[in-house]
């Protein structure tokens, strides 16, 4: 479940993601977006619960990376992308913000 808060759930597991930025749900296709990068995820890992939850981690550092260097919704969309292939493993250790339960 995807908003301000990301809930991964699966079985006794359940792990939150707190980071993004409301200007992403002024985007369309963002959730579509966020559906590709766990896919994507999947393929390099078998704990499908972690893989979602990792994917999700990247969105949301790489959609508030996007949303601070931006002034609307359009400027997101393409900060989005240019973001995400530029983002370092820094900026995730920096910026994670996860919930356990
Ligand atoms: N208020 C918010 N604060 C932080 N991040 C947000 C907020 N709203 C949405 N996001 C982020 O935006 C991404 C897309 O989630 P959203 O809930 O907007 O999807 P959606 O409505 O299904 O998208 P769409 O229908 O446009 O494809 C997620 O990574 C989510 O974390
Ligand atoms: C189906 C669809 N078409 C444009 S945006 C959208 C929702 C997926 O993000």
């Amino acid at each position: 479940m995807s908003g301000a808060v990301d809930f991964i759930v699966s079985g006794e597991r359940i792990f939150g993601i707190e980071n993004g930025h409301p200007l992403m749900s002024k985007v369309t296709g963002m959730g579509c977006t966020a559906t590709a990068l766990i896919g994507a995820f999947q393929a390099v890992n078998s704990d499908a619960t972690i893989a979602a939850t990792h994917a999700m981690a990247v969105m949301g550092i790489a959609g508030e990376i996007a949303a601070e260097k931006s002034t609307g919704p359009g400027s997101v969309q393409v900060n989005f992308l240019d973001t995400l292939y530029n983002l370092k493993a820094e900026d995730i250790t920096n910026r994670l913000k996860l919930i356990t339960s």
